[in-house]
């Protein structure tokens, strides 16, 4: 699903960031691209600091910086059982099997640990007693084959944990991916213009990611769990005063890694903005999508500069982080010296006061070590574990409300329609201060053309996408047949739409699902070739090796590449296809050569039969096959009429017209 993030980079989700400034859009579907992915265009001059600057991203909310300043012991302790529930409950989902082997491993770990501190107790008590070494060794052999079959058994065990594990991170990493996904398509697509949901959909996506590492992080706590009990129950046995003060001594180095994962944690938090910028140079770097600008551009030198501008700043934070931590770890580990230090002058006192014996003092030498490990494990893991429980924490909260996009509609569910009527429709997109469409009214019919002119930005495709039900208008209805559009349900209204957008995907499929986008119908490949026929594509598939079966991607094996008319005709073949009862055609000739485009108009007429056709175009000679036609203005209608009303009255369409006849004259003379 995703170009490479900060992923690969060791980066973390996006916080709630936004642009210091406002950025150029980079161009539109590519994965990660939002208003946050865009880059900066540095025109002649600008000096590269002001450019990285304008390139940085700040947190305007805080909310992450927050939570990363959480990871404290207090809120470490709390939020533990929470992540082992939740990893858990995951992995319960993908493989329910595989998750009762791992904790029955576990528990059985632990078992295993406490008999083998017991196993080494009755060894040292049986060698150091007096008396007969033969005996002394025959009274040990039970003990020392205990210790040695619970070594064996712990070893199979965890050879069994990590094949269990290494089986159930990646499923559910690709779980936590195909929800996130549909949490995606559940979204409106007004979520796409949204700041917040690009971020969230982003955080939520490295979430995702780092699901799987959970299990790896559950299962180490469970482990690290199970083998302090077991040490602690020995050791309490031996003498339980040296319990606590065990805990006591092994506190600052516990504080000490927190604090350095908490260190590394903001650093990460602060390279964000880069990282995600450097996410969007590699996709553009590496993709084919801008290779030949890059080269005829000759912009290679200048993007690989603001590569590694961008990259020396993360290295920089990076190093601090690594140099402050260093400097905790160091101290925590002078700490915990002197507090081990404190607990081995216990048991010696203990040991020289007659309090227990030597064979115990041994017990208590490997129990402490147990716990001593168990609990420098537990912190590490559960910083660890607590970073990714933030990561997660994103994700499930992108799932709860697809980002707060949610689509809520109603469930009734439309036929063909007879009639659009678009009522007194204001459509303002978010965070925009003017409107994009204004107070438009107009009828779309069955049977009938519907051309829609009006200059760039003038709202045609907006208009469109009110129509096709993609968006909710701000204010006014989009009425189907009556039934306002947000009380429909929006799957049954959109098997009613065939859509050509102006930019039209590209899908890296054969071309017979690129035609029936997956969904076949009775009549087979017959329906295929007939839209291809009705779109030119016909031609297309007939150069095609694989004919139908032909893989429409260049760089797969065996893949083809079409040329961008070719494409055009692919998109109207997949529009023609579709039984639907309302085609919207945006600019759909664009790319096409005059006969193509001749016999696409040609059609028209015949497929508005059993249809309402709604048409957007520039060129405006075409739009004389349209019933009637729309002028656009700033948002507005300006003008309403068939052709040779409009072409004989004053007003905007006779200058479209205009323009349009005399560019053509021009280019004859
Ligand atoms: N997704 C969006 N988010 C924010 N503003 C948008 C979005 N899409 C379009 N707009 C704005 O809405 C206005 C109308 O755009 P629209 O794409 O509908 O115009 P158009 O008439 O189809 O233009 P063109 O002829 O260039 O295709 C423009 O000002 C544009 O900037």
């Amino acid at each position: 699903m995703s170009e490479p993030t900060d992923a690969s980079a060791g980066g973390v989700p996006g916080p709630r960031t936004a642009p210091v400034s406002s950025p150029s859009a980079a161009p539109s579907a590519r994965p990660h691209d939002g208003p946050d992915a865009d880059t900066s265009q540095t025109g002649p001059g600008t000096s590269s600091a002001a450019a990285a600057t304008q390139m940085r991203y700040v947190d305007l909310t805080g909310s992450r910086e927050a939570a990363g300043r959480s990871i404290r012991l207090r809120d470490m302790a709390r939020r533990l059982p929470q992540l082992v529930r939740r990893s858990l409950a995951l992995a319960w989902q993908v493989d329910r099997r595989a998750t009762i082997g791992l904790l029955l491993c576990q528990a059985v770990t632990g078992v295993m640990q406490a008999l083998g501190l017991v196993a080494i107790s009755g060894t040292l008590t049986a060698l150091l007693t007096g008396g007969d070494v033969y005996d002394r060794l025959l009274q040990a052999w039970p003990s020392v084959a205990l210790l040695a079959g619970a070594a064996g058994v712990r070893a199979l065990l965890s050879i069994t944990v990590s094949w269990l594990s290494s089986r159930l991170g990646p499923l559910m990493s690709r779980e936590a991916e195909h929800m996130l996904l549909t949490g995606c398509v559940e979204a409106e697509l007004c979520a796409y213009d949204d700041p917040d949901f690009n971020r969230a959909r982003e955080a939520a996506d490295r979430g995702a990611q780092v699901t799987g590492d959970l299990i790896n992080e559950g299962q180490d706590l469970i482990a690290s769990s199970a083998s302090f009990v077991a040490g602690a129950l020995v050791l309490a046995g031996v003498n339980w005063m040296l319990l606590p003060l065990l805990i006591a001594a092994s506190l600052p180095q516990a504080l000490a890694q927190i604090s350095a994962a908490r260190v590394r944690y903001l650093a990460n938090l602060r390279s964000n903005g880069d990282l995600r910028m450097l996410s969007v140079l590699r996709w553009h770097i590496y993709t084919k999508d801008a290779a030949d600008q890059i080269r005829a551009g000759t912009m290679s030198a200048f993007l690989s500069g603001r590569y590694r501008e961008t990259v020396a700043r993360i290295n920089r934070e990076d190093r601090a982080a690594a140099d402050t931590g260093a400097r905790m770890s160091l101290v925590g580990a002078l700490c915990g010296g002197l507090g081990s230090a404190i607990v081995w002058s216990a048991v010696v006192l203990l040991l020289a006061n007659g309090r227990i014996s030597v064979g115990h003092a041994g017990t208590a030498v490997f129990a402490l070590q147990t716990v001593g490990q168990s609990v420098r494990g537990l912190v590490a893991v559960g910083a660890r574990a607590v970073r990714t429980g933030l990561y997660m924490d994103d994700w499930s909260s992108f799932l709860d409300k697809a980002g707060g996009f949610r689509m809520r509609r109603g469930p009734r569910r439309l036929e063909p329609p007879k009639t659009i009527e678009v009522t007194s429709v204001t459509h303002r997109y978010a965070g925009k201060d003017r409107d994009a469409l204004s107070d438009i009214s107009l009828t779309l019919r069955r049977g009938e053309v519907t051309a829609l002119v009006g200059y760039n930005g003038s709202g045609k495709s907006t208009l469109s996408r009110l129509i096709c039900g993609l968006h909710l208008p701000t204010s006014g209805q989009v009425l189907w047949d009556g039934v306002p559009i947000s009380e429909a349900d929006p799957q049954a209204l959109w098997q009613q739409v065939a859509l050509v957008p102006q930019d039209y995907a590209r899908w890296p499929l054969t071309v017979r699902e690129n035609v029936n986008l997956g969904q076949p119908t009775a009549r087979g490949d017959a329906a295929v070739h007939e839209a291809c026929e009705a779109a030119g594509a016909d031609e297309v598939v007939g150069t095609l090796g694989a004919g139908l079966d032909t893989l429409l991607a260049r760089e797969w094996l065996n893949g083809e590449e079409l040329s961008g008319g070719q494409w055009q005709r692919i998109a109207l073949a997949r529009a023609f296809f579709r039984e639907a009862g309302l085609l919207v055609l945006d600019e759909p000739t664009a790319n096409l050569d005059p006969r193509a485009e001749f016999r696409i108009f040609q059609r028209l007429r015949e497929l508005a039969r059993d249809r309402a056709v709604l048409l957007v175009t520039h060129r405006i000679t075409n739009v004389a096959v349209a019933d009637r036609i729309v002028v656009l203005d700033e948002g507005r209608i300006v003008q309403e009429g068939t052709y040779a009303e409009l072409a004989q009255r004053p007003g905007m369409f006779q200058r479209l017209l205009s323009y349009q006849v005399s560019s053509t004259e021009r280019g004859r003379r």
